[in-house]
């Protein structure tokens, strides 16, 4: 797959099949949108292209606004949608000038100008153009005149689309991984880098990687305990990921860490990916450091047990 950072890097191509959207989460839902998408591109030898926006507009006039939450990062989905086969992911920033465009404008000089657009796999209620004006009318109207095909998804598979997204985000922030994972069809993931605690960890016996995840608006899961699978310089290890803010010692930061079971490295600014697997127990406040420990000590069987 080839990935362009801006609408006008990319070069229109033979045939292009086309679909427009968020694909937040590459859930099962948005799967069955790209299998369209490549059935019809293989039928008439095209290549599928999605156009995608990012970053959304109210994260660049309020960086300080942390309200969007999304469950992939722009880089996720790019390695999401690579591993479907698709041809080509255009993500373009959803800037004035380009939220602006006329739905006739933005037909003629980004579909079939800038993308080279044959055939249109569009949402029934998907709009586009200067204050969301332009829709499936517009593209039917114009098809003629530009010589492409609109194929309408119709609204019963836009719904599953919403609603397994809304689900699924739902899921992950009531630490239910396993509804989130049912729904994404691939255990949810998150990557980050390695940053320094306390060091309470290594006092008693679990030394936990604290994971930094840069991107604010990655959707983190609710506190608890969870069974997971680290990848670290191409291994990957069971271990027990704790999220909370650490009740048992009074902790101020909400923290993502992680106990890799086998393992016994210094990783300090080392990036790994954390897959999800299973919820294990909700946070709790402890009487002290001993008892924290025998209830770790009591995780980490439990976690055995799931990862078996
Ligand atoms: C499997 C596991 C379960 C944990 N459960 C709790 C808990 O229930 N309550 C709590 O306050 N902290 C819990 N913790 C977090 C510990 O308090 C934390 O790992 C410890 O303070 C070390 O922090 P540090 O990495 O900053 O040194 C848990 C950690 C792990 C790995
Ligand atoms: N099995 C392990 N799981 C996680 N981290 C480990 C492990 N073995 C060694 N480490 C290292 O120890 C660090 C965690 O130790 P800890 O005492 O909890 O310190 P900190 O509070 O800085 O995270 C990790 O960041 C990593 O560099």
């Amino acid at each position: 797959m080839k990935t362009y950072h801006h609408i006008d890097d990319f070069k229109p191509v033979k045939n292009a099949v086309v679909t427009i959207g968020t694909f937040d989460g590459v859930h099962h839902g948005h799967r069955k949108i790209i299998s369209r998408i490549k059935e019809l591109a293989d039928a008439c030898g095209g290549e599928t292209v999605i156009l995608t926006f990012f970053p959304h507009p109210r994260m660049i006039l309020h960086p300080e606004d942390d309200s969007i939450k999304l469950i992939n990062t722009i880089n996720e989905k790019a390695d999401l949608l690579a591993q479907l086969d698709v041809d080509h992911l255009i993500i373009t920033p959803f800037s004035r000038d380009f939220s602006n465009q006329s739905p006739e404008d933005y037909i003629r000089d980004v579909l079939v100008s800038k993308i080279g657009t044959k055939k249109i796999v569009i949402g029934y209620d998907h709009r586009f153009g200067k204050d969301r004006r332009g829709g499936l009318k517009d593209l039917l109207q114009l098809s003629p005149v530009y010589g492409f095909d609109v194929i309408e998804i119709p609204e019963q598979d836009i719904n599953e689309v919403a609603v397994s997204s809304t689900r699924i985000r739902e899921a992950l922030l009531a630490a239910n991984i396993e509804l989130a994972n049912q729904f994404l069809g691939y255990p949810f993931f998150l990557t980050g880098k390695v940053i320094r605690g306390d060091q309470i960890g290594r006092q008693i016996g679990y030394p936990t990687a604290n994971i930094h995840v840069e991107e604010r608006y990655k959707l983190i899961p609710g506190d608890g305990i969870f069974a997971v699978k680290v990848q670290h310089d191409n291994i990957e290890y069971k271990g027990m990921a704790y999220i909370g803010s650490r009740p048992t010692i009074n902790g101020m930061t909400r923290n993502i860490e992680v106990n890799l079971f086998d393992f016994d490295k210094e990783i300090y600014g080392d990036t790994i990916r954390m897959e999800f697997l299973n919820f294990i127990r909700g946070d709790m406040k402890l009487n002290g450091l001993d008892e924290l420990k025998a209830q770790i000590a009591r995780d980490k069987e439990e976690v055995l047990k799931r990862l078996a």
